[in-house]
């Protein structure tokens, strides 16, 4: 990353949680910092960039600042962010561009956007470029990205049921919020006057356990010190997109230790399948206190096919996770194995790869009873003779990628991640 481009700070967050609050004061107090700044809104007027432009010097007329209404830059406004940031700094110099989201945008792929036209990430841009029309855009780089959260709503929000519409897509408000939190490289915990120091406490430790690697600041009316959230150097996507709690948890498995509010995680492994009918009714059931869960899965009767699955509050899904490896022809198979020893390791002489790993993070959960509610969910020795096409099976079916590969260069996180909830 050349450091004399210009530093880019995304600024992420459910509605309402002080996004343009926070912009705002960082426009006020930026100092003699030149700050262009990118106001994305959902509806046909552009509210908070009039809110913006009223509550700062800044305006469109000078070209400061940029509006894109009528879509989302974390969908169908992603060329059309890059085009926007390329207008803004053709003629003119900025120190810092700050780009505010909607508050249903997912951070990741409007990272992977600005990465990929930034021509800052490993992935290949060629088909992106192809796809935009752009060029990739030499004179920024991404710089840190914010995640703003509203303390007041926090709780609610992950128990809500709230399905939210992002260009005709749904997403449940906890599991948006929750891909927020794990996606950032700073989050704010805003709105810290309405909140008692107690609940602050607890929801601190929540948001380190989802998101170990960010730093946290309590504000009010997001008044953050600015060189914590523009031309940081926080930012890098490799970093940030594997630094969620539960890929950490995934890649090195332990017993978190109880901390004063009893938010912990732990890792579930089996080795034997799931049974479908038993493991639907209790992801009908799963317990409340469970606030995010995530990880592959083993479905009997699924034996191409791992499963994945997504709990984000009260969301539930489950997605193609790609094909078990030992479904693979036998050299493809063997180089897998001498790629990953641990893989090797792992090796079952009969089912290969085939297995369950699951994360599981929540306050005041009882990692004994759900460990054991779970193995009552795998096939019993008797059940392990039966015919496996037989059993209940109410998970949706997926077909298998065409081009894995090809998908997964593209959107590693969303490869073929669609909102199926089994148990709403
Ligand atoms: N009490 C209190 N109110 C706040 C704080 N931060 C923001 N607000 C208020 O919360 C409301 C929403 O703030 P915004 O900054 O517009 O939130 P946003 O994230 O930009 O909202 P959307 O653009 O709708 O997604 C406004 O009325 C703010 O004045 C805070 O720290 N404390």
């Amino acid at each position: 990353m050349d450091e004399q481009t210009i530093p880019v700070t995304v600024l992420s967050g459910t509605l309402g949680a002080g996004k343009t609050t926070t912009l705002n004061h960082i426009l006020r107090e930026g100092g003699d910092r030149d700050l262009a700044v990118l106001v994305n809104d959902m509806g046909e007027v552009n509210v908070d960039a009039d809110l913006v432009a009223e509550s700062s010097d800044i305006s469109a007329d000078e070209e400061e600042l940029i509006e894109l209404s009528n879509g989302c830059i974390c969908c169908e406004l992603r060329g059309d962010l890059l085009d926007a940031i390329s207008g803004l700094t053709r003629d003119q110099e900025f120190d810092a561009i700050v780009v505010e989201s909607t508050g249903v945008a997912e951070p990741l792929p409007v990272a992977q956007t600005l990465t990929l036209g930034f021509d800052q990430s490993d992935l290949d841009p060629t088909e992106f470029y192809e796809e935009t029309g752009i060029e990739p855009l030499e004179n920024c780089h991404l710089d840190t990205t914010v995640t703003v959260v509203d303390a007041h709503q926090f709780n609610e929000a992950m128990q809500s049921d709230e399905i939210l519409d992002d260009d005709g897509t749904k997403k449940h408000l906890g599991d948006l919020l929750v891909e927020q939190v794990e996606f950032c490289d700073i989050l704010l915990l805003n709105k810290c006057d309405l909140v008692d120091e107690a609940t602050l406490d607890e929801i601190e430790e929540t948001l380190e356990i989802l998101q170990p690697r960010a730093e946290i600041v309590r504000t009010t009316h997001g008044r953050v010190d600015v060189d914590e959230v523009v031309d940081t150097g926080r930012f890098d996507f490799e970093e940030a997109s594997q630094s969620a709690g539960w890929m950490q948890e995934l890649q090195d498995p332990h017993e978190s230790a109880e901390e004063e509010h009893g938010v912990t995680s732990f890792v579930f492994e089996a080795r034997r399948p799931f049974h479908p009918e038993r493991f639907a009714e209790l992801l009908d059931a799963f317990p409340e206190n469970v606030v995010r869960s995530k990880g592959h899965f083993w479905l009997a009767g699924r034996e191409e096919m791992a499963l994945m699955l997504n709990v984000a509050g009260q969301s539930i899904r489950v997605a193609p996770a790609g094909n078990w490896i030992a479904t693979l022809p036998p050299e493809e198979r063997d180089e897998q194995l001498e790629a990953y020893p641990e893989l090797e390791e792992m090796w079952d002489e009969q089912w290969g790869d085939r297995g369950s790993q699951l994360v599981l993070i929540g306050t005041e959960i009882d990692h004994e009873s759900i460990r054991e509610h779970l193995e009552r969910c795998l096939l019993t020795d008797e059940e392990m003779d039966a015919e496996w096409e037989t059993f209940n099976d109410r998970f949706p079916t997926f077909e298998p990628p065409e081009d894995a590969d090809e998908d997964e260069a593209e959107n590693p996180e969303r490869d073929g991640q669609e909102e199926i909830g089994i148990a709403d």
